[in-house]
């Protein structure tokens, strides 16, 4: 049985309510050199030549209930933006499924796509990314509705706009203003706003608070987390910050290099990081000062996505790496309850 079957045995077999979004063995490599003819290069420690791709995503399963909040972390370049991207399928997967609400869309054309893009939206970090600089705040909020709504009549589309805007906080007398009227924290409004005209069910968040001022960020928190309960949503919400994390997540995905090294539920990922990364990760944020979690260096050799190597990608920078991590990539080891972990050290009782 090959790895996808195997893990949809699995799914079925367990007792839980069927996920929203599922993600088998999803991988997504770029070419190095895309101009260049020959991305080639002689790997001497296999003596072959090798073609030279940046494995973004390597390997990655991922079950999100509805009502999730699940945040995915992890240093600059672990692959958190192209995860999210696969998945609302604006980059085609090198190998790999995304199934939403029981169906595979991984590989549907744009025209199949269009009713999942109004069950799934997606917030960027820059709302400039989403708002249409020449349309007006009430042009930019009717144009998703009319699209998606074809045959409702021009008061009822701006009434809706009108209650979008209210739900978010924008004044309406400021409805004819352009995007660059505004600031950072209005334009990220705004930007909700019309993901949420369409009312989606699944929403992605790409840092949607890093580039706002610290007052500003808990404010949108806020919004988001009471959107999520007015509306019932469900996200995928991704940031570097674990103070975020703490505040919004029921779920926490740590990503390394492509990979989920380790995936529980928020208090208890605090409580009981297991995995060497996740632990290095809460030592190095203040508010474990207490020594709830005993600080940890990591060595400097940190693997490239452009090679990674054999067996664990973290192998280079953990301190309980022996030769099995050297050789065997460490598959997610069940630990209590929704709790996994992909170490070899944790799963021998090293660690
Ligand atoms: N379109 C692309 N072409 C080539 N390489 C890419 C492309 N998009 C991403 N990458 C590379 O893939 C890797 C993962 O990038 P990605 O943006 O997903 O990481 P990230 O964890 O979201 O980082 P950050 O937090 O800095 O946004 C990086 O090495 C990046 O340079």
């Amino acid at each position: 049985m090959n790895p996808i079957d195997a893990l949809r045995t699995l799914g079925r077999a367990a007792d839980v309510p069927a996920p929203l979004v599922k993600v088998l063995s999803l991988r997504k490599r770029f070419a190095l050199y895309p101009d260049r003819l020959l991305p080639w290069r002689f790997d001497k420690h296999s003596r072959a030549w090798r073609r030279q791709r940046i494995h973004a995503v390597n390997g990655v399963d991922l079950e999100i209930q509805r009502g999730d909040a699940l945040c995915v972390v992890g240093e600059s370049g672990c692959g958190k933006s192209t995860l999210a991207r696969l998945i609302m399928g604006l980059l085609r997967a090198s190998e790999g499924e995304v199934h939403y609400d029981g169906q595979r869309i991984d590989h549907l054309s744009a025209k199949q796509w269009r009713p999942f893009r109004q069950r799934m939206q997606m917030i960027f970090q820059n709302p400039y990314a989403s708002l249409n600089p020449r349309l007006t705040v009430r042009q930019s909020l009717e144009e998703p509705i009319r699209l998606h709504h074809p045959g409702w009549s021009r008061s009822r589309i701006r009434d809706r706009a009108d209650s979008l805007m209210a739900d978010v906080g924008i004044d309406l007398g400021w409805s004819e203003r352009f995007a660059h009227e505004f600031s950072g924290g209005q334009r990220q409004r705004i930007a909700i706003a019309r993901a949420l005209s369409v009312d989606p069910e699944f929403v992605i968040a790409d840092e949607p608070v890093s580039a706002l001022d610290v007052s500003v960020q808990a404010q949108i928190l806020n919004l988001l987390m009471n959107a999520q309960a007015a509306r019932r949503l469900t996200y995928l919400f991704i940031t570097h910050d674990l103070a975020v994390v703490e505040h919004f997540a029921t779920r926490v995905a740590v990503m390394y290099l492509g990979t989920i090294c380790e995936l529980a539920d928020t208090d208890t990922l605090f409580a009981h990081p297991r995995h060497p990364y996740t632990q290095a990760l809460l030592a190095a944020s203040p508010r474990l000062e207490d020594g709830h979690v005993a600080p940890l260096r990591l060595g400097d050799e940190a693997s490239m996505p452009i090679a990674p190597p054999s067996g664990c990608v973290f192998r280079g920078r953990c301190p309980h790496a022996d030769a099995r991590c050297q050789r065997e990539n460490p598959e997610p080891l069940a630990l209590r309850g929704d709790h996994q972990v992909a170490c070899h050290a944790v799963e021998e009782g090293r660690i």
